[in-house]
């Protein structure tokens, strides 16, 4: 009999490349779904709250867990930039990462279905969207133009059809959209089940509400400016870390000539976090944004900015000359950012292979 062909399995794209980062305060049951995606990943879980508190990790993923003595730990003094008590924590699985790439995801969102009933496999599309470019400068309106059938559509200019690297790869969310306390409240039952099948480049100059939930990065060239702010313990505010991280990232990408792409994939996001609660951490953060969005607009960033730390201490110095004057807590945020960047080189410079952080796990 003819021996049967045997052809190898295919290697996870990025397998050694690329970091999940998951912030938690329950159990980690979720990943049993994602079991057939995620397993072959190293993951970095971040346990926020009572450090005293025993995480479960599913057996057969290969893990490293960081708590807050863990935090505390390795970043000394400077664990002061690190929120407690809010998905913000979650930054600090991108500082310790040694990997080019990084997607994190929240822990109650699940394998989301295709229209067609199957299984999205939203890493693999996150990946996908890294890896190709970017069109901020000229916007395609068959949307992405790499994608398998389609293209660059008539009028589109040649020369600017290479595109530029894609820093950021923004997925959504069926069943609880991201939407805010007073959204929430006014929507209690709206689940979102209307899946658009497309990949979009959000166009140079144009800010967008990033949400991190699902969401992956090139860490060697965002990495720096995805700092998810003060939130949390001790805050005044708290849900506008990803938020905070989106509009310095886009300005940041814009300026260094970066794409961010948002649409496909899309994940099963399970649980709405209680409206009311969230209205107490976002009150302050719906009318200073009324004010924060026309600072990001207008922010420019000087020629010689040509680093992500240079372009980041840059703007943590407008941050402080701008918005000091709203709140004093802007001032505490820009010496946070300029922390952060600190922090970033000191476990990120050429000297350290990573024997700064070593947190629990297999
Ligand atoms: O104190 C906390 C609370 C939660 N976490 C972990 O963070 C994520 C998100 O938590 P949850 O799903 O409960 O909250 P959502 O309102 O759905 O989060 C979305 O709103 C944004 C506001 O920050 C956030 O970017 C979105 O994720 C889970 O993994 C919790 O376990 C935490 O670490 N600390
Ligand atoms: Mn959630």
């Amino acid at each position: 009999m003819a021996e049967r062909a045997v052809y190898p399995t295919p290697t996870p794209l990025l397998k050694d490349e690329l970091d999940i980062v998951i912030p938690t305060i329950r159990n980690l049951d979720f990943l049993e779904m994602w079991r057939p995606f995620f397993q072959p990943y190293h993951l970095i879980i971040v346990q926020d709250g009572d450090p005293s508190k025993t995480i479960n990790v599913p057996e057969g993923f290969d893990y490293e867990l960081y708590n807050r003595n863990d935090i505390n730990r390795i970043l000394g003094p400077k664990a002061s930039c690190i929120s407690f008590k809010d998905s913000a924590c979650r930054c600090f699985g991108y500082l310790v990462s040694k990997k080019k790439y990084v997607y994190t995801i929240d822990d109650d969102c699940f394998v989301a279905k295709d229209p067609s009933g199957k299984d999205i496999n939203a890493l693999e599309q996150h990946i996908k969207n890294l890896l190709s470019p970017s069109t901020p400068f000229f916007f395609n309106t068959l949307y992405d133009p790499y994608r398998n059938g389609a293209d660059f559509v008539r009028g589109y200019p040649f020369s600017l059809r290479e595109g530029v690297p894609t820093a950021v790869s923004h997925g959504l969310w069926l069943n609880i959209p991201d939407y805010d306390a007073p959204t929430q409240l006014v929507k209690p039952l709206e689940r979102n089940t209307r899946y658009v099948d497309a990949v979009m480049s959000i166009p140079k100059g144009t800010l967008f509400p990033m949400c991190g939930m699902n969401l992956a990065f090139n860490r060697e060239l965002i990495g720096p400016a995805m700092y998810f702010g003060l939130m949390g313990d001790g805050q005044p505010i708290g849900r506008y870390d990803d938020m905070w991280a989106g509009w310095c990232t886009k300005v940041i990408c814009d300026h260094l000539g970066f794409g961010v792409k948002t649409g496909l994939p899309y994940i099963y996001h399970s649980k709405a976090s209680n409206p009311f609660v969230n209205l107490k951490k976002e009150y302050k953060g719906i009318y200073w944004q009324e004010e924060l969005i026309p600072f990001f607009q207008s922010a420019a960033l000087p020629k010689d900015c040509n680093t992500v730390q240079k372009c980041y201490i840059e703007l943590s110095k407008q941050v402080r000359a701008k918005l000091g004057k709203i709140d004093e807590y802007f001032i505490k945020l820009a010496d946070a950012m300029v922390t952060w960047i600190e922090a970033w080189d000191e476990l990120n410079s050429s000297g350290n292979s990573g024997e700064l952080a070593n947190g629990t796990g297999k």
